[in-house]
This record gives structure tokens, sequence and C-alpha cells, in this order.
């Protein structure tokens, strides 16, 4: 059975990066992984100015609002690097939030999908054949947690 996700409200929102949980990472904390993705893009860019005001942003869907502003410059790499940043934010979520970890490691090895209509890239778009970049993502991540707990039994 595929698990779709998408609003935090909805089934399984805890996927979705706008879901309240913060993570610490590059010697901060960021109050949600779609906060931290989005001041990414501009790393290293002639707007870097805009990076403390999507720390800042009072919700997800502002600092979303923030970064996705078409008049600012993004990073030369982001299109390089944003898969790998968003993997680094999404498994530190899943490994500082115990309660979240264990809702991810029960959906076992279920096909994950994150059913936006509008991001065919990040999730599976409108006619859901998208690149579910998301999904594969927290798959992956799923895997990785599942591992490393299998050593942790195993060294105990
Ligand atoms: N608009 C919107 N609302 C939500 O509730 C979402 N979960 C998403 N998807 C997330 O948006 C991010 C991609 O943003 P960019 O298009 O790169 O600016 C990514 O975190 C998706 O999972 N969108």
């Amino acid at each position: 059975m595929t698990i779709y996700f998408y609003k935090v409200w909805q089934p399984y929102g805890c996927f979705s990066n706008f879901s309240p949980h913060g993570i610490h990472i590059d010697g901060a904390y960021w109050p949600t992984v779609e906060h931290y993705y989005q001041a990414q893009k501009f790393v290293g860019s002639r707007d870097a100015a805009i990076i403390p005001l999507i720390h800042a942003a009072a919700t997800p869907e502002e600092a979303a609002t923030l970064g996705r502003s078409g008049t600012r410059q993004l990073r030369r790499d982001w299109d390089l690097v944003k898969t790998q940043i968003m993997r680094e934010a999404v498994l530190k979520k899943f490994l500082t939030h115990t309660d979240i970890r264990e809702v991810l490691l029960k959906t076992g090895d279920e096909i994950l999908v994150e059913n936006s209509p509008t991001d065919s890239f990040w999730g599976c778009g409108a006619n859901k054949s998208g690149q579910n970049h998301l999904g594969k993502t927290l798959m992956s991540v799923r895997e990785e947690i599942r591992n490393l707990l299998s050593l942790t039994v195993i060294y105990e």
C-alpha cells in the first residue's frame, strides 16, 4: 500500500517538512525543516540577507513564501545540492524526535509519496507521476535509521 502525505493536519502529516519538529543543524536551531531548507537556497548568494528573516519566520508557510520569492538570487549550486541538503535535514528531524521516528519506522517498506498537487519535484504533482524526491528521501532516511538501530542492538 502506498502512503500518501501532504498537509500537516492530514494523515502522516509529520512527514511534511512543515511539521513542527525543530532541528539543530549547522550550529543553529530551526523551527521546521522547511525553514532550514528555504534558507539554504541563499547561502553565499547576493541575497543572503534574507536568511535571518527566513530563520525568524513565524510559520513554515511564511518561510516558504520568503524563500520562493522569484526576484531573489538563489545560490548558484542550488540544483546540485538541494536533495543532499534536504536529506541531511530530514535525517536530523527523525533522529531528533523519537515519536515521529516510530511513525516512520512503522511504515515498514511501504512507498511514501508527498501528495503535492503543485510540486512534481519533491512531490508527485497533480497527475501523480512526479519525481517524489521528498518521499524518496524519507524512504532512504527510514532505511538509514533502521541500519543504525540494528548496529546499536549488535554492539550494546
Ligand atoms: N506549499 C506547500 N505546502 C505544503 O504544506 C508543503 N508540504 C509543500 N511542499 C514542500 O515545499 C518545499 C519545496 O519548496 P520549493 O518549491 O523548493 O520552494 C518542500 O519542502 C516540499 O516538501 N508545499
